[in-house]
């Protein structure tokens, strides 16, 4: 039997699928897929709480997708006639949820839940990577370091299982504090990197500083009172990710010398000659 147009493309939409590395990605295929196939207007896919019938038109479309173990999100197709082809539809979620599955495991670090360092690097690896031209919207990021203060004495004093315990709710309460379309990474041990998307340095740095004010807030079980600190900088794609880092860093251990606790920002750091810029590096070392 020969092969159609139309089986080229469906085959085409579901190997694409099972290339992406990180759920994000895996979202945007499955959305463009949908709109493409189904010659939607939009697809987007949504938490089933912030889906209400008064932001849906009569010509809107929702589906259930299956988002892992229990979860499930809605799948909303907006300006589309009829759902034509509910086989090759039926197809694609099948693959989504498979590899949604898949991938979520894999990105996921298994103490705090939050995205690992391999979804860190994939991330990373796209938004730093080359691209012809860089859009708009990639230079409103920041990217914040955050780390616990004085962690090893809290291990040694109540032990590891305590530590360990204090690494789970600070995940929790960023997952609280910061919004959906930010990327929360366990960087390291008692290390974390919040990608801000979509936000100036100012109203990053003030989100940034209100975490940690709930943080020294907070009665955490047996321990008491835990500190954190953070450096944070702006992200520009053309600087690379070494040199961002490195900025972040530097910012974390302007915070850490003087006095822990504080959030400490690179370029206010640099206008105020505390520190120099030609420490970072120029982006001639760059991992992608
Ligand atoms: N409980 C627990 N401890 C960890 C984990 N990963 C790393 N650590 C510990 O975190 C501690 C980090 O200590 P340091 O890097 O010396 O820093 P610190 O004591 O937090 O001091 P400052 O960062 O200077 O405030 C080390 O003792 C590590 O063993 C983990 O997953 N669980």
């Amino acid at each position: 039997m020969r092969k159609t147009k139309k089986d080229d493309c469906r085959c085409r939409y579901l190997v694409d699928l099972t290339r992406q590395k990180d759920v994000f990605h895996l979202d945007e295929a499955f959305t463009q897929a949908v709109k493409e196939m189904l010659a939607a207007e939009s697809v987007s896919i949504h938490d089933p709480n912030n889906l209400t019938s008064e932001n849906l038109s009569s010509a809107d479309v929702v589906l259930d997708i299956a988002r892992g173990s229990g979860m499930v999100a809605k799948l909303l197709i907006s300006n589309n006639a009829e759902l034509a082809d509910t086989q090759s539809l039926q197809e694609l979620l099948e693959v989504y949820s498979n590899q949604y599955h898949h991938i979520y495991r894999s990105t996921q670090d298994m103490l705090t839940r939050l995205l690992n360092r391999t979804a860190f690097d994939e991330r990373m690896q796209r938004l730093f990577g080359p691209r012809k031209h860089h859009r708009k919207k990639d230079e409103r990021r920041a990217m914040a370091i955050l780390d616990v203060d004085h962690f090893k004495k809290i291990n040694d004093t109540y032990g590891h299982l305590y530590g360990d315990e204090i690494l789970i709710l600070l995940a929790n309460m960023m997952q609280e504090a910061f919004r959906a379309e930010d990327w929360l990474f366990r960087y390291g041990g008692e290390e974390f990197i919040i990608v801000l998307n979509d936000a100036d340095l100012i109203t990053a740095e003030m989100v940034v500083d209100r975490f940690r004010i709930a943080v020294e807030s907070r009665n955490f079980p047996q321990i008491g009172r835990v500190t954190i600190s953070a450096g944070l900088t702006q992200i520009f794609p053309s600087k690379g990710l070494t040199s961002t880092i490195a900025e972040a860093d530097q910012a974390l251990y302007y915070s850490k010398d003087t006095g822990r606790n504080q959030v400490s920002v690179f370029r206010k750091l640099i206008e105020a000659g505390i520190i120099d810029d030609s420490n970072s590096f120029g982006g001639e070392l760059e991992l992608f």
